[in-house]
């Protein structure tokens, strides 16, 4: 998603208030300086009431207040940069924030979340933020502001280009076309910068797989299709299934395709793996003779958060100590009458906006619903209806491996009963697992380790 059009250089400043409504007041005042239609007393309300609700505080020092109104255009990006740190009663350990990215959003807008999402993903890393926290001056802050949010080729933090990596490339490229594989699939968490897409023969489409999406809008240098998915692992292509899965269910791969993989262990700069994978055969057992992956009312991005969250929880555990976790989504309204709830259901009289996968700000309440027994019910457009509650879908004759417990077996139970899909983060093996119509998938094969 494109964010750069929403910037513009009048609204970004250097902020000397120590509080945040201070910092909101002087972003505002840039702001109504350019729309005067705005009503600044209003904008600032609401924002401070949606802080009141949930905190905006991302963490490395970012704080996205964001308010939705009535107004004549979509969005508005205001940015603050404050030197010595602004006082945050939200942040951990009372963190100082030194960025404060101000959103106003129209209340029609229909890409709102996705629009949060986009942002939140690229103010948590740390590269970024440092880059523009110590900018030298304003302009240089607007101009890396602009390029990380898609507005020129990025010419921060390139990967690092070695001859090995080159030929790694250029002979996976031959491979490829040698091999008849449909697309190039390239891990880029294996660089802690960002890589160009390599150049490939005929109609061999380009995927990239990071953890760090910019946007993924056609350019010189882009690849034609990426896919989130954390790789936190030591393990080469270690979320390999969870991104094919994610192409699938996104449809641009399908299950005849052939795909050459190219990765790395993560942060090494280093490409050392070539593999090819067919994708009927990796995931056949999953279809058992339907054609659909995704159940009919989940949408893709809601599939892809879920997993991206499981994971996280699977490598970071909570509080040092590993959790299990079982996500339902999709058909919750026939899932919402085989279950029970086991404790009052956290998310009860929160807006669906406020409780869906898709904000970024639902990461951490999830994570911290997590030690909660039961599972997370998950509406097929990412609103999480209900947390710890119990799955009491019949039991069916299928034997899952041994070690698997109950909160695997009602995962497969459920993925039986409706037309959902069932995630599992297992607190003893740290496995992903993924169940559709009773099919076991490991998304990971071993404990993903950090
Ligand atoms: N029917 C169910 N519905 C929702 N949650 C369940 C259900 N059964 C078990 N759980 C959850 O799973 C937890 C762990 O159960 P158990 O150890 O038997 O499962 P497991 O499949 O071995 O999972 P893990 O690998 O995480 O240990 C329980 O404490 C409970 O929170």
């Amino acid at each position: 998603m494109r964010l750069d059009k929403y910037i513009s250089r009048s609204r970004v400043a250097d902020i000397g208030s120590a509080d945040l409504e201070g910092a909101l007041v002087e972003l505002l005042n840039l702001t109504v300086d350019r729309f005067p239609d705005l009503n600044k007393d209003t904008l600032l309300k609401g924002l401070l009431r949606r802080e009141s609700t949930m905190t905006t505080y991302l963490g490395l020092g970012v704080a996205m207040p964001h308010v939705r109104m009535k107004m004549g255009r979509r969005y508005i990006l205001a940015v603050g940069r404050s030197h010595y740190g602004i006082r945050y009663d939200s942040t951990i350990e009372s963190e100082p924030v030194h960025l404060v990215i101000m959103l106003i959003a129209d209340d029609k807008t229909r890409d709102y979340l996705q629009l949060l999402a986009a942002l939140a993903q690229l103010l948590k890393e740390p590269d970024f933020v440092t880059s523009l926290v110590k900018a030298p001056d304003l302009d240089t802050l607007y101009e890396r502001l602009y390029a990380g949010f898609g507005g020129v080729a990025e010419k921060a933090l390139p990967a690092a280009q070695t001859r090995l990596n080159r030929v790694v490339l250029h002979e996976a490229g031959k491979i490829a076309a040698g091999g008849g594989c449909q697309a190039l699939m390239v891990f880029g968490d294996v660089f802690s910068g960002r890589i160009r897409a390599p150049k490939t023969e005929g109609a061999i489409k380009t995927i990239l797989v990071t953890r760090n999406l910019a946007e993924g809008e056609a350019r010189p240098g882009r690849f034609d299709e990426s896919i989130q998915v954390r790789s936190f692992s030591n393990q080469r292509l270690a979320q390999l299934r969870s991104a094919v899965l994610v192409g699938l269910t996104r449809g641009f791969i399908t299950f005849k395709d052939r795909l050459c993989c190219i990765g790395g262990i993560a942060n090494s700069n280093q490409f050392d793996s070539i593999v090819i994978v067919d994708v009927e055969k990796e995931f056949s057992s999953l279809l058992t003779g339907h054609a659909d992956l995704l159940p009919a009312d989940v949408k893709p991005e809601v599939l892809e958060r879920v997993i991206a969250v499981a994971t996280e929880l699977a490598v970071e555990g909570r509080e040092g100590r590993p959790v299990g976790c079982l996500f339902v989504v999709g058909d919750s309204e026939k899932v919402g009458k085989l279950t029970k709830p086991l404790v009052l259901n956290p998310f009860f009289g929160y807006k669906d906006e406020d409780r869906n996968i898709l904000n970024p700000f639902m990461d951490e309440t999830v994570k911290e619903f997590s030690s909660i027994d039961g599972a997370f019910v998950i509406r097929g457009d990412g609103v999480v209806e209900a947390a710890g509650a119990l799955i009491q879908a019949a039991d069916y004759n299928h034997t899952l491996p041994s070690g698997l417990g109950s909160r695997h077996a009602a995962a497969a139970a459920i993925s039986v009963a409706a037309d959902c899909i069932a995630l599992v983060v297992s607190s003893s093996s740290g496995q992903v697992t993924l169940f559709r119509r009773g099919v076991m998938m490991p998304l990971t094969e071993n404990k993903v380790s950090a």
